[in-house]
Protein backbone atom coordinates (compact mmCIF):
# COMPACT_ATOMS: atom_id res chain seq x y z
CA UNK A 1 0.00 0.00 0.00
CA UNK A 2 1.49 3.46 -0.63
CA UNK A 3 2.02 6.49 2.02
CA UNK A 4 -0.46 8.26 2.14
CA UNK A 5 -1.28 11.58 4.15
CA UNK A 6 -3.67 12.34 6.78
CA UNK A 7 -5.49 14.32 4.03
CA UNK A 8 -6.04 11.52 1.51
CA UNK A 9 -6.98 9.14 4.27
CA UNK A 10 -9.57 11.50 5.88
CA UNK A 11 -10.86 11.87 1.99
CA UNK A 12 -11.24 8.00 1.56
CA UNK A 13 -12.52 6.72 4.14
CA UNK A 14 -15.85 9.10 3.59
CA UNK A 15 -16.22 9.04 -0.01
CA UNK A 16 -19.53 7.82 -0.68
CA UNK A 17 -19.51 7.60 -4.67
CA UNK A 18 -16.79 8.84 -7.13
CA UNK A 19 -15.69 8.92 -10.76
CA UNK A 20 -13.00 9.67 -12.70
CA UNK A 21 -12.71 13.45 -13.47
CA UNK A 22 -16.18 14.28 -11.40
CA UNK A 23 -16.63 15.79 -7.76
CA UNK A 24 -16.96 13.08 -5.24
CA UNK A 25 -19.79 12.92 -2.65
CA UNK A 26 -18.12 13.05 0.72
CA UNK A 27 -19.97 12.29 3.81
CA UNK A 28 -20.38 14.48 6.41
CA UNK A 29 -19.93 13.79 10.28
CA UNK A 30 -20.89 17.53 11.70
CA UNK A 31 -22.31 20.63 10.51
CA UNK A 32 -22.11 23.04 12.29
CA UNK A 33 -24.80 26.42 11.83
CA UNK A 34 -25.45 30.08 12.24
CA UNK A 35 -27.80 32.50 11.49
CA UNK A 36 -25.96 34.35 8.72
CA UNK A 37 -25.80 31.37 6.11
CA UNK A 38 -28.87 29.49 7.16
CA UNK A 39 -31.89 30.83 6.58
CA UNK A 40 -32.87 30.67 3.32
CA UNK A 41 -30.72 26.10 3.07
CA UNK A 42 -34.14 25.45 5.29
CA UNK A 43 -36.03 27.56 3.76
CA UNK A 44 -35.47 25.26 0.75
CA UNK A 45 -35.95 22.36 2.38
CA UNK A 46 -39.28 23.29 3.64
CA UNK A 47 -40.23 23.97 0.04
CA UNK A 48 -39.07 20.52 -1.29
CA UNK A 49 -40.49 18.89 1.88
CA UNK A 50 -38.23 17.82 3.09
CA UNK A 51 -36.20 16.76 6.36
CA UNK A 52 -32.86 17.12 7.92
CA UNK A 53 -31.21 13.70 7.64
CA UNK A 54 -29.04 13.70 10.72
CA UNK A 55 -30.19 16.09 13.16
CA UNK A 56 -27.83 14.52 15.57
CA UNK A 57 -24.94 15.36 13.45
CA UNK A 58 -26.14 18.89 13.29
CA UNK A 59 -25.18 21.60 15.93
CA UNK A 60 -26.41 25.60 15.66
CA UNK A 61 -25.23 28.62 17.46
CA UNK A 62 -26.01 32.34 17.14
CA UNK A 63 -22.99 34.35 16.76
CA UNK A 64 -22.45 36.80 13.89
CA UNK A 65 -25.49 39.70 14.84
CA UNK A 66 -25.31 38.88 18.66
CA UNK A 67 -24.58 42.48 20.55
CA UNK A 68 -22.13 42.61 22.46
CA UNK A 69 -23.36 44.72 25.29
CA UNK A 70 -27.10 44.22 26.20
CA UNK A 71 -27.19 41.03 23.93
CA UNK A 72 -31.12 40.44 24.44
CA UNK A 73 -31.87 43.98 23.13
CA UNK A 74 -31.03 43.77 18.94
CA UNK A 75 -32.03 46.22 17.32
CA UNK A 76 -30.85 45.61 13.61
CA UNK A 77 -34.07 44.32 12.63
CA UNK A 78 -32.62 41.86 10.26
CA UNK A 79 -30.29 40.62 12.78
CA UNK A 80 -33.21 40.11 15.07
CA UNK A 81 -35.18 38.16 12.21
CA UNK A 82 -32.03 36.09 11.22
CA UNK A 83 -31.21 34.68 14.98
CA UNK A 84 -35.20 33.84 15.57
CA UNK A 85 -35.49 31.92 12.51
CA UNK A 86 -32.76 30.01 13.38
CA UNK A 87 -34.49 29.31 16.28
CA UNK A 88 -37.41 28.43 14.75
CA UNK A 89 -35.43 26.10 12.10
CA UNK A 90 -34.00 24.53 15.02
CA UNK A 91 -37.17 24.11 17.26
CA UNK A 92 -38.53 22.46 13.95
CA UNK A 93 -36.15 20.23 12.59
CA UNK A 94 -35.10 18.90 15.80
CA UNK A 95 -30.99 20.44 16.20
CA UNK A 96 -29.86 21.46 19.20
CA UNK A 97 -28.65 24.88 19.23
CA UNK A 98 -26.80 27.33 21.63
CA UNK A 99 -28.56 30.44 21.86
CA UNK A 100 -28.81 33.73 23.51
CA UNK A 101 -29.51 31.97 26.98
CA UNK A 102 -27.58 28.72 26.54
CA UNK A 103 -24.21 28.57 28.58
CA UNK A 104 -22.68 27.10 25.22
CA UNK A 105 -23.29 30.10 23.63
CA UNK A 106 -20.18 31.65 21.24
CA UNK A 107 -18.23 31.80 18.20
CA UNK A 108 -19.09 28.50 15.98
CA UNK A 109 -15.59 27.77 15.55
CA UNK A 110 -15.08 28.36 19.14
CA UNK A 111 -17.81 26.08 20.65
CA UNK A 112 -17.11 23.11 18.46
CA UNK A 113 -13.85 22.43 19.67
CA UNK A 114 -14.82 23.21 23.31
CA UNK A 115 -18.43 21.00 23.36
CA UNK A 116 -16.11 18.06 21.72
CA UNK A 117 -17.68 18.32 18.39
CA UNK A 118 -14.71 18.74 16.62
CA UNK A 119 -12.46 15.43 16.87
CA UNK A 120 -9.68 14.23 14.81
CA UNK A 121 -10.51 12.67 11.11
CA UNK A 122 -13.94 13.92 10.97
CA UNK A 123 -15.64 15.94 7.49
CA UNK A 124 -16.88 18.99 9.29
CA UNK A 125 -18.99 21.66 7.41
CA UNK A 126 -20.38 24.78 8.32
CA UNK A 127 -21.53 27.78 5.83
CA UNK A 128 -18.26 30.15 7.08
CA UNK A 129 -14.89 30.27 5.83
CA UNK A 130 -13.28 30.23 8.88
CA UNK A 131 -14.33 26.20 9.14
CA UNK A 132 -10.89 25.77 8.95
CA UNK A 133 -10.13 26.25 12.47
CA UNK A 134 -11.19 22.37 13.06
CA UNK A 135 -8.28 21.35 11.15
CA UNK A 136 -6.24 21.76 14.38
CA UNK A 137 -7.34 18.00 15.33
CA UNK A 138 -7.43 16.45 12.57
CA UNK A 139 -10.26 17.07 10.63
CA UNK A 140 -10.89 17.94 7.54
CA UNK A 141 -12.70 21.13 8.00
CA UNK A 142 -13.89 23.69 5.51
CA UNK A 143 -16.64 26.54 4.70
CA UNK A 144 -19.45 25.98 2.46
CA UNK A 145 -22.22 28.60 0.69
CA UNK A 146 -25.95 27.77 1.63
CA UNK A 147 -26.98 26.12 -1.26
CA UNK A 148 -24.38 23.30 -0.40
CA UNK A 149 -26.06 24.06 3.39
CA UNK A 150 -28.89 23.09 1.97
CA UNK A 151 -27.46 19.82 0.76
CA UNK A 152 -26.05 18.83 4.01
CA UNK A 153 -28.73 19.29 5.68
CA UNK A 154 -31.37 17.61 3.78
CA UNK A 155 -28.60 14.08 2.38
CA UNK A 156 -25.68 14.77 5.14
CA UNK A 157 -23.23 14.55 2.30
CA UNK A 158 -21.47 17.09 -0.47
CA UNK A 159 -20.22 17.26 -3.60
CA UNK A 160 -16.27 18.01 -3.67
CA UNK A 161 -13.36 18.17 -5.67
CA UNK A 162 -10.68 16.57 -4.59
CA UNK A 163 -7.94 19.03 -3.31
CA UNK A 164 -4.29 18.95 -3.47
CA UNK A 165 -2.17 18.30 -0.98
CA UNK A 166 0.31 21.25 0.99
CA UNK A 167 3.06 20.78 3.45
CA UNK A 168 3.71 23.64 5.81
CA UNK A 169 6.44 22.93 7.40
CA UNK A 170 7.71 24.77 10.29
CA UNK A 171 10.98 24.58 11.25
CA UNK A 172 12.44 24.93 15.00
CA UNK A 173 11.87 26.54 17.56
CA UNK A 174 9.79 30.07 18.28
CA UNK A 175 11.17 32.90 20.04
CA UNK A 176 10.18 34.14 23.54
CA UNK A 177 7.05 36.37 23.07
CA UNK A 178 6.32 34.83 19.71
CA UNK A 179 2.70 33.88 19.14
CA UNK A 180 0.75 31.26 16.76
CA UNK A 181 -0.69 34.36 14.95
CA UNK A 182 2.63 35.59 14.18
CA UNK A 183 3.46 32.36 12.78
CA UNK A 184 0.22 32.22 10.54
CA UNK A 185 0.55 35.94 9.18
CA UNK A 186 4.41 35.62 8.75
CA UNK A 187 3.73 32.41 6.66
CA UNK A 188 0.87 34.30 4.78
CA UNK A 189 3.41 37.47 4.63
CA UNK A 190 6.34 35.59 3.23
CA UNK A 191 4.42 33.38 0.21
CA UNK A 192 1.23 35.48 -0.43
CA UNK A 193 -2.48 35.37 0.68
CA UNK A 194 -3.06 32.78 -2.35
CA UNK A 195 -0.51 30.44 -2.01
CA UNK A 196 -2.61 27.75 -1.02
CA UNK A 197 -5.71 27.65 -3.46
CA UNK A 198 -6.83 24.25 -4.48
CA UNK A 199 -4.97 22.77 -1.77
CA UNK A 200 -5.53 21.31 1.67
CA UNK A 201 -2.69 22.37 3.89
CA UNK A 202 -1.08 19.77 6.46
CA UNK A 203 0.83 22.10 8.69
CA UNK A 204 3.70 20.12 10.35
CA UNK A 205 7.24 20.28 11.87
CA UNK A 206 8.18 21.35 15.42
CA UNK A 207 7.36 24.88 16.20
CA UNK A 208 3.48 23.43 15.30
CA UNK A 209 3.79 20.35 17.81
CA UNK A 210 5.07 22.30 20.66
CA UNK A 211 1.56 24.68 20.50
CA UNK A 212 -1.55 24.26 22.63
CA UNK A 213 -4.67 23.16 20.90
CA UNK A 214 -5.92 26.59 21.15
CA UNK A 215 -2.67 27.78 19.04
CA UNK A 216 -2.97 25.47 16.63
CA UNK A 217 -6.61 26.91 15.96
CA UNK A 218 -5.49 29.95 15.23
CA UNK A 219 -2.95 29.00 12.61
CA UNK A 220 -5.63 26.35 10.67
CA UNK A 221 -8.08 29.49 11.38
CA UNK A 222 -6.04 31.44 9.25
CA UNK A 223 -5.09 28.80 6.53
CA UNK A 224 -8.04 29.97 4.67
CA UNK A 225 -6.37 33.77 4.47
CA UNK A 226 -3.51 32.09 2.57
CA UNK A 227 -6.49 30.92 -0.34
CA UNK A 228 -6.20 27.22 1.29
CA UNK A 229 -9.77 25.24 1.65
CA UNK A 230 -8.56 23.89 4.58
CA UNK A 231 -5.92 23.64 6.63
CA UNK A 232 -5.28 20.66 9.24
CA UNK A 233 -2.57 19.48 12.10
CA UNK A 234 -2.16 15.35 12.54
CA UNK A 235 -3.27 14.61 15.58
CA UNK A 236 -1.40 13.83 18.88
CA UNK A 237 -1.57 13.63 22.40
CA UNK A 238 -1.83 17.32 22.97
CA UNK A 239 -4.97 16.36 21.00
CA UNK A 240 -6.06 13.84 23.02
CA UNK A 241 -5.75 15.86 25.96
CA UNK A 242 -7.78 19.01 24.90
CA UNK A 243 -10.86 16.20 24.11
CA UNK A 244 -10.69 14.23 27.03
CA UNK A 245 -14.05 14.43 29.18
CA UNK A 246 -15.54 17.30 26.54
CA UNK A 247 -19.36 16.60 26.57
CA UNK A 248 -19.12 15.26 23.34
CA UNK A 249 -16.41 13.33 22.81
CA UNK A 250 -16.62 9.22 22.49
CA UNK A 251 -17.24 7.11 25.50
CA UNK A 252 -14.97 4.59 24.04
CA UNK A 253 -12.08 7.51 24.06
CA UNK A 254 -9.04 5.61 24.68
CA UNK A 255 -10.08 3.36 22.10
CA UNK A 256 -10.51 6.43 19.63
CA UNK A 257 -7.02 7.70 20.35
CA UNK A 258 -5.69 4.88 18.87
CA UNK A 259 -7.52 5.12 15.43
CA UNK A 260 -7.27 9.11 15.94
CA UNK A 261 -3.11 7.98 15.90
CA UNK A 262 -3.15 6.09 12.77
CA UNK A 263 -4.61 8.98 10.74
CA UNK A 264 -0.79 10.57 10.47
CA UNK A 265 0.62 10.93 7.37
CA UNK A 266 2.38 7.80 6.57
CA UNK A 267 6.20 8.23 6.27
CA UNK A 268 7.08 9.25 2.64
CA UNK A 269 4.00 10.24 1.83
CA UNK A 270 4.23 13.11 -1.21
CA UNK A 271 2.14 15.89 -1.43
CA UNK A 272 1.28 18.16 -4.22
CA UNK A 273 3.52 20.74 -2.85
CA UNK A 274 5.50 21.77 -0.22
CA UNK A 275 6.97 25.02 1.51
CA UNK A 276 8.94 25.74 4.59
CA UNK A 277 9.89 28.51 7.32
CA UNK A 278 12.53 28.68 9.68
CA UNK A 279 10.44 29.39 13.18
CA UNK A 280 13.45 31.45 14.43
CA UNK A 281 13.17 34.13 12.22
CA UNK A 282 9.66 34.76 12.92
CA UNK A 283 8.90 38.47 14.92
CA UNK A 284 5.51 40.08 15.80
CA UNK A 285 3.68 40.75 12.60
CA UNK A 286 1.29 43.52 11.68
CA UNK A 287 -0.38 43.95 8.36
CA UNK A 288 -0.04 47.14 6.89
CA UNK A 289 -2.35 46.46 3.83
CA UNK A 290 -5.51 45.89 3.25
CA UNK A 291 -5.40 41.53 2.82
CA UNK A 292 -3.32 39.49 5.86
CA UNK A 293 -0.21 38.66 2.80
CA UNK A 294 0.60 42.44 3.53
CA UNK A 295 2.14 41.97 6.38
CA UNK A 296 5.68 42.95 8.07
CA UNK A 297 7.55 42.60 11.53
CA UNK A 298 6.74 45.63 13.74
CA UNK A 299 10.13 46.42 13.72
CA UNK A 300 10.20 47.33 9.88
CA UNK A 301 8.60 49.98 7.96
CA UNK A 302 5.98 50.53 5.53
CA UNK A 303 7.14 48.93 2.12
CA UNK A 304 7.51 51.12 -0.84
CA UNK A 305 5.19 50.00 -3.25
CA UNK A 306 8.31 50.32 -5.65
CA UNK A 307 9.73 47.94 -4.48
CA UNK A 308 7.36 45.16 -5.53
CA UNK A 309 8.64 42.91 -7.94
CA UNK A 310 5.27 42.72 -10.67
CA UNK A 311 3.63 45.25 -11.83
CA UNK A 312 0.32 44.18 -9.98
CA UNK A 313 1.95 44.16 -6.62
CA UNK A 314 2.85 47.87 -7.47
CA UNK A 315 -0.69 48.57 -7.87
CA UNK A 316 -2.25 46.41 -5.17
CA UNK A 317 0.14 48.07 -2.36
CA UNK A 318 -0.36 51.58 -3.47
CA UNK A 319 -3.94 50.65 -3.84
CA UNK A 320 -3.65 49.33 0.29
CA UNK A 321 -1.50 52.21 0.99
CA UNK A 322 -3.78 54.54 -0.17
CA UNK A 323 -7.18 52.97 1.65
CA UNK A 324 -5.13 52.68 4.63
CA UNK A 325 -3.45 56.39 4.83
CA UNK A 326 0.05 55.15 5.02
CA UNK A 327 3.23 56.72 3.44
CA UNK A 328 5.66 54.50 2.14
CA UNK A 329 8.87 53.80 4.83
CA UNK A 330 6.95 55.22 7.72
CA UNK A 331 7.49 53.16 10.89
CA UNK A 332 5.54 50.37 11.75
CA UNK A 333 6.05 51.42 15.59
CA UNK A 334 5.27 55.01 14.66
CA UNK A 335 1.44 54.32 13.42
CA UNK A 336 -0.96 55.82 15.76
CA UNK A 337 -4.36 53.76 16.53
CA UNK A 338 -7.40 54.59 17.96
CA UNK A 339 -9.31 51.10 18.02
CA UNK A 340 -8.39 47.61 19.53
CA UNK A 341 -10.17 44.66 18.88
CA UNK A 342 -8.99 41.73 21.05
CA UNK A 343 -11.71 38.75 19.79
CA UNK A 344 -12.61 36.49 16.67
CA UNK A 345 -12.28 32.99 16.48
CA UNK A 346 -8.84 33.62 15.39
CA UNK A 347 -8.13 35.01 18.74
CA UNK A 348 -10.56 34.79 21.62
CA UNK A 349 -9.95 31.89 23.53
CA UNK A 350 -8.99 31.64 27.25
CA UNK A 351 -4.79 31.35 26.54
CA UNK A 352 -5.58 34.36 24.10
CA UNK A 353 -7.15 36.53 26.99
CA UNK A 354 -4.60 35.33 29.10
CA UNK A 355 -1.90 36.54 26.75
CA UNK A 356 -3.28 40.15 26.56
CA UNK A 357 -4.03 40.71 30.29
CA UNK A 358 -0.37 40.01 30.90
CA UNK A 359 0.66 42.77 28.97
CA UNK A 360 -2.08 44.71 30.03
CA UNK A 361 -2.00 44.36 33.86
CA UNK A 362 -0.40 46.92 35.70
CA UNK A 363 -0.86 49.62 32.44
CA UNK A 364 -3.64 52.09 31.29
CA UNK A 365 -5.21 52.45 27.78
CA UNK A 366 -4.08 54.93 25.84
CA UNK A 367 -6.36 58.40 26.09
CA UNK A 368 -7.09 57.93 23.12
CA UNK A 369 -7.54 54.81 22.27
CA UNK A 370 -10.96 52.63 22.66
CA UNK A 371 -10.33 49.18 23.65
CA UNK A 372 -12.51 46.14 23.78
CA UNK A 373 -12.10 42.40 25.02
CA UNK A 374 -14.76 39.80 23.16
CA UNK A 375 -14.76 36.19 24.50
CA UNK A 376 -15.32 33.76 22.15
CA UNK A 377 -17.61 32.13 23.72
CA UNK A 378 -19.61 32.11 27.37
CA UNK A 379 -17.53 29.32 28.48
CA UNK A 380 -14.10 31.51 27.90
CA UNK A 381 -15.78 35.04 29.36
CA UNK A 382 -16.55 32.50 32.90
CA UNK A 383 -13.46 30.81 32.67
CA UNK A 384 -11.83 34.35 32.01
CA UNK A 385 -14.24 35.82 35.03
CA UNK A 386 -12.95 33.23 37.34
CA UNK A 387 -9.38 34.33 37.06
CA UNK A 388 -9.86 37.68 37.01
CA UNK A 389 -8.86 38.94 33.33
CA UNK A 390 -11.59 40.97 33.55
CA UNK A 391 -10.75 43.10 36.02
CA UNK A 392 -7.28 43.24 34.86
CA UNK A 393 -8.81 44.25 31.62
CA UNK A 394 -11.92 46.77 33.27
CA UNK A 395 -8.90 48.00 36.07
CA UNK A 396 -6.93 49.07 32.76
CA UNK A 397 -9.45 50.61 30.76
CA UNK A 398 -10.49 47.88 28.41
CA UNK A 399 -14.02 47.13 28.35
CA UNK A 400 -15.57 43.96 28.68
CA UNK A 401 -17.79 42.37 26.47
CA UNK A 402 -20.45 39.45 25.84
CA UNK A 403 -19.19 36.57 23.08
CA UNK A 404 -19.75 36.84 19.37
CA UNK A 405 -18.10 37.56 16.37
CA UNK A 406 -18.44 41.54 16.89
CA UNK A 407 -16.00 43.63 15.73
CA UNK A 408 -14.46 40.80 13.56
CA UNK A 409 -16.84 41.85 10.71
CA UNK A 410 -19.47 45.36 10.72
CA UNK A 411 -22.43 42.35 10.95
CA UNK A 412 -23.69 43.75 15.09
CA UNK A 413 -23.35 47.13 16.90
CA UNK A 414 -19.46 46.81 16.60
CA UNK A 415 -17.54 48.61 14.57
CA UNK A 416 -14.84 50.58 13.28
CA UNK A 417 -15.58 54.37 12.33
CA UNK A 418 -14.47 55.56 8.68
CA UNK A 419 -11.01 56.63 8.48
CA UNK A 420 -9.95 55.83 12.18
CA UNK A 421 -7.43 52.55 12.77
CA UNK A 422 -7.80 49.12 14.35
CA UNK A 423 -5.07 46.88 15.87
CA UNK A 424 -7.43 43.83 15.91
CA UNK A 425 -6.59 39.99 16.47
CA UNK A 426 -9.09 39.25 13.99
CA UNK A 427 -8.18 37.80 10.62
CA UNK A 428 -9.47 39.63 7.77
CA UNK A 429 -8.12 43.49 6.79
CA UNK A 430 -10.22 43.70 3.52
CA UNK A 431 -11.31 47.10 3.10
CA UNK A 432 -14.67 47.59 4.84
CA UNK A 433 -14.08 44.41 6.97
CA UNK A 434 -14.67 46.39 10.26
CA UNK A 435 -16.79 49.21 9.33
CA UNK A 436 -16.50 51.63 6.15
CA UNK A 437 -13.55 52.93 5.44
CA UNK A 438 -12.15 51.52 8.83
CA UNK A 439 -8.36 50.57 8.61
CA UNK A 440 -7.71 47.57 10.17
CA UNK A 441 -4.18 45.85 11.26
CA UNK A 442 -4.06 42.51 12.23
CA UNK A 443 -2.05 41.30 15.40
CA UNK A 444 -1.97 38.89 18.17
CA UNK A 445 -3.58 39.51 21.28
CA UNK A 446 -0.39 40.39 22.92
CA UNK A 447 0.14 43.04 19.87
CA UNK A 448 -2.84 44.59 20.26
CA UNK A 449 -2.66 44.65 24.06
CA UNK A 450 0.77 46.54 23.86
CA UNK A 451 -1.13 48.88 21.26
CA UNK A 452 -3.79 49.80 23.25
CA UNK A 453 -1.25 50.88 25.98
CA UNK A 454 0.89 52.97 23.98
CA UNK A 455 -1.16 54.14 21.51
CA UNK A 456 0.72 52.97 18.72
CA UNK A 457 2.10 49.56 17.17
CA UNK A 458 5.06 48.09 19.51
CA UNK A 459 7.25 45.22 19.82
CA UNK A 460 5.49 43.44 22.70
CA UNK A 461 9.07 42.29 23.99
CA UNK A 462 10.09 45.41 24.73
CA UNK A 463 7.33 45.98 27.13
CA UNK A 464 7.19 44.93 30.94
CA UNK A 465 4.56 42.30 31.94
CA UNK A 466 3.37 40.72 34.94
CA UNK A 467 2.04 37.38 35.50
CA UNK A 468 -2.04 37.56 35.78
CA UNK A 469 -1.97 34.19 37.77
C1 LIG B 1 -20.84 35.69 7.48
C2 LIG B 1 -19.98 34.55 7.03
C3 LIG B 1 -20.61 33.92 5.84
C4 LIG B 1 -18.54 34.95 6.81
C5 LIG B 1 -17.67 33.80 6.33
O1 LIG B 1 -18.03 32.91 5.58
O2 LIG B 1 -16.54 33.72 6.69
C6 LIG B 1 -17.93 35.53 8.06
O3 LIG B 1 -17.87 34.62 9.10
C7 LIG B 1 -16.55 36.07 7.77
O4 LIG B 1 -15.64 35.84 8.56
O5 LIG B 1 -16.41 36.77 6.76
S1 LIG C 1 -15.29 35.81 14.29
FE1 LIG C 1 -15.05 36.79 12.32
S2 LIG C 1 -14.03 35.34 11.03
FE2 LIG C 1 -14.84 34.23 12.77
S3 LIG C 1 -16.80 33.47 12.11
FE3 LIG C 1 -17.15 35.43 13.12
S4 LIG C 1 -17.10 36.95 11.49
FE4 LIG C 1 -16.21 35.08 10.65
Amino acid sequence: MSAKTIIEKIWEKHTVAEEQGKPALLYIDLHMVHEVTSPQAFEGLRLKNRDVRRPDLTFATMDHNVPTVNRFTVVDEIAQKQMETLSANCRQFGIEIADLESPDQGIVHVIGPELGLTSPGKTIVCGDSHTSTHGAFGALAFGIGTSEVEHVLATQTIWQSKPKTMQVHVEGKLGLGISAKDVILAIIGKYGADFGTGHVIEFTGDAIRNMTMEERMTVCNMSIEAGAKAGLIGPDETTFDYLRGRRFSPDNFEEATQEWSALATDEGAEYDARVTIAAEDIEPQVTWGTNPGMCISVNKAVPDPESMTTEAGKKGARQALAYMGLAPHTPMADIPIQHVFIGSCTNSRISDLRAAAEVAKGHTVAANVRAMVVPGSQKVKLQAEKEGLDQVFLTAGFEWRESGCSMCLSMNPDFVPEGERCASTSNRNFEGRQGKGARTHLVSPAMAAAAAIKGHFCDVRTLETEPVS
